[in-house]
């Protein structure tokens, strides 16, 4: 375990922000920069490349990054003479390690480093191996290099502390960092470096969100208005927008967790009680209880109340003078969303159109879907993890005549059992005593004209289902407390990788309320099961270099591809094809050495199992796929080699040699498991 420091992005664990890279895991992180550093091809006793990029390429540089460029240069002005004297340099850098502002003495520096140091110069990992900028951009953790933690020889006199900025939209968008000769290393360097970029990540939310409510807390009042009070953003009904990463670790959830909320589920009353604060109250500290049960001291910043348009949203995305960058595939930066596509670029690829990219499974799904396109079927999405059930239920939505109206997903499974009931069906002024004594609303009637997709619906509480099944029957839906019901319109698109029908059996789920929901039942296929593997692929390649460039992949790796179980599906896919992509850049070719450790090790234990086959290996291939990563003992471990042959063997279309080959094994090998083989395959 080495990450310790917090990071908002989705799937890391949620650190206070004072945290950084543990003393104990230093030497990991050092050992793995060496070893990308390597990979790169880079040499240590390489003479670095210090010339700065062309004027134009700066000058372009600096107009993208002007929002950073912005907010951070008065705070390194502070920086600076707090260190002033200490023969150090600080220095902005791009998400891609382009710097492209510095400020310090360099008299203390030789010549050659000295123009290493200058607006220009790139240092990310791919072009100078280890150093704290790359590095930390890399890692997006605080990062100090010393001296001889350098890769390349050149660098080690110097030492350097560095931290990643992060926009309030949870991405990384550049780096700050102190750099000095290793002789004057000074402890509390990285403590001034960690609490400027803290600066420069607050300043930023004030701009960005002018006209959404936003909330400033912390646990004691007196740490209001300090670097470390926690911020959250959210537009004026109540929808989450952002948080740093105070906030996050208070809130105890990741950036992309907290998306699901709004403030009434986090801060446990409605946001319209923020309308009743007048005067003083909008000034002095109010007490709020979190939704985890902590209390907090809040101050509120918003817009008087007589700047609502009748309680409407002010569209804050519109008002917003920055857009998220979008993600980038500079070396040493991995774009921020867990998804890899930027919402815009979710948004392209939400079409049936797109989806279908030659699969004859999910030809055959998109070909139902179309069918019953306009008939509000209720629709149910089958498939395992990061199969791409969202995505095709966006596309669903995007294709419909609903397309202009909100697609509202609610993850039954992320929304703690309590908040479920308030959440989908809302609640009216006076449902509850105390807090939520305002209403609020629910799910179901945001969706109104629209479609509401409610992922991993196996996780809706029993108590509830009874609930959504009258909602489904009636078309009304009646808030907590109200009384009354409400007519709602909307299509209903579900999602499981759960056995529903097997939870009916135990009771768990309602029988009733599946028949209601499986008007048309589809399965994406997991992606060890498409034909279409290559595109897809390639799509994924293409959407990660956006310059267009072609990207190549060995043979090698190209048989491993194919052989893999690939558990996580796209997710899994998508990942390891964006650290593959760091690591040889947009013009290369993907070679074994590219992938990480895990991965080859897990693909190891496949070959293994290949050749050395076991009588007792009977199970049809399909049936017989592990569903649990990293279950790959005994009989499991032969079912996962005879699915790495059938699909070798489907692969080089029946040819056994090619297959053995490609598999590393004899023909012999591939032969004896004839009886267990599929007949299809030796066409
Ligand atoms: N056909 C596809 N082509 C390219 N990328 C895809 C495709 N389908 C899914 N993805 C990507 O894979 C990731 C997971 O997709 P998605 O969230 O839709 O899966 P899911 O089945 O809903 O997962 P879970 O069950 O875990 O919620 C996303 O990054 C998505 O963009």
């Amino acid at each position: 375990m080495r990450t310790v420091m917090y990071t908002p992005m989705a799937g890391r664990p949620v650190h206070s922000p004072d945290q950084e890279v543990h003393e104990l895991d230093h030497p990991n992180l050092i050992m793995e920069s060496h070893t990308r550093s390597k990979a790169y091809g880079i040499d240590r006793d390489d003479i670095p490349d210090f010339s700065p990029e062309s004027p134009a390429r700066l000058a372009q540089g600096l107009d993208e990054n002007k929002f950073l460029l912005e907010h951070a240069m008065p705070v390194m002005e502070t920086l600076h003479e707090q260190i002033a004297n200490t023969h150090n340099m600080v220095l902005l850098t791009a998400s891609n390690g382009l710097v492209l502002h510095s400020l310090g003495d360099m008299d203390f520096l030789e010549k050659a480093m000295q123009v290493a140091l200058v607006p220009g110069v790139c240092w990310s990992e791919k072009s100078k191996g280890t150093n704290a900028i790359g590095t930390a951009l890399t890692e997006e953790l605080p990062v100090t290099i010393r001296g001889s933690e350098h890769f390349m020889h050149a660098n080690q006199f110097l030492t350097c502390s560095c931290a990643p900025v992060f926009d309030p939209y949870g991405q990384i968008i550049g780096a700050l960092d102190v750099t000095g000769d290793q002789r004057n290393f000074h402890q509390h360097t990285m403590a001034l470096v960690r609490m400027s970029v803290q600066m420069i990540e607050n300043h930023m939310f004030a701009d960005i969100f002018p006209t959404a409510v936003r909330i400033h807390f912390h646990t004691r009042s007196e740490f209001l208005g300090t670097l470390v009070e926690g911020i959250a953003v959210f537009s004026h009904e109540g929808r989450f927008l952002s948080a740093n990463r105070s906030a996050q670790f208070q809130l105890g959830m990741s950036f992309n967790a907290l998306k699901g909320h709004t403030f009434s589920s986090l801060f446990d009353i409605p946001i319209s009680r923020l309308h009743e604060l007048r005067g003083n109250a909008l000034t002095k500290p109010q007490q709020f209880v979190l939704h985890n049960g902590v209390s907090v001291w809040c101050r509120i910043k918003m817009k008087p109340l007589s700047l609502w348009s009748d309680g409407q949203a002010i569209n804050t995305a519109a008002s917003n003078p920055f857009k998220p960058p979008e993600a980038k595939n500079y070396a040493g930066m991995a774009p921020a969303a867990e998804t890899g596509f930027s919402p815009a670029r979710k948004v392209q690829l939400s079409t049936l159109h797109y989806l279908n990219t030659g699969d004859p499974q999910v030809a055959t799904v998109i070909q139902k879907l179309s069918m019953v396109r306009g008939r509000d079927i209720p629709i149910m999405i089958l498939g395992e993890t990061g199969t791409g059930k969202d995505l095709l239920a966006q596309a669903i939505h995007g294709d419909s005549d609903r397309a202009g109206h909100p697609f509202v997903s609610v993850n039954c499974a992320s929304i703690p059992e309590t908040l479920i009931e308030s959440e989908l069906f809302g609640y009216e002024e006076g449902a509850f005593t105390g807090a939520k004594k305002k209403g609020a609303t629910g799910k179901i009637q945001q969706a109104n004209g629209g479609t509401l997709f409610l992922d991993e619906i196996g996780d809706m509480p029993r108590h509830l289902q009874a609930r959504l099944l009258r909602v489904l029957q009636d078309k009304k839906v009646s808030p907590l407390g109200a009384g009354r019901e409400v007519e709602v319109d909307v299509a209903v698109i579900c999602a499981t990788n759960k056995n529903l029908k097997e939870m009916i059996v135990r009771g768990e789920f309602r029988e009733d309320l599946y028949y209601r929901l499986n008007g048309l039942v589809v399965r994406l296929p997991a992606l060890r099961h498409r034909t279409d593997f290559e595109v897809v692929m390639q799509k994924i390649l293409k959407s990660l270099c956006e310059n267009g460039a072609q990207i190549g992949i060995s043979a090698d790796v190209m048989t491993l591809f194919h052989t893999h179980q690939w558990p996580g599906n796209f997710r899994q896919l998508h990942n390891l094809l964006r650290t593959a992509v760091v690591m040889v850049g947009c013009e290369g070719v993907i070679q074994r050495n590219h992938l990480p450790d895990d991965f080859l090790e897990e693909h190891e234990h496949v070959l293994q199992a290949v050749a050395q086959p076991s009588p007792s290996s009977a199970a049809a291939p399909e049936n017989a796929m592990p569903n649990m990563p990293g279950d790959t003992d005994g009989q499991r471990l032969q079912d996962v080699a005879l699915v790495a042959m059938t699909k070798m063997l489907q692969h080089h279309k029946g040819n056994v040699s090619a297959a053995a080959k490609a598999l590393g094994v004899s023909r012999n090998t591939v032969y004896r498991r004839k009886e267990q083989l599929p007949p299809d395959v030796w066409n």
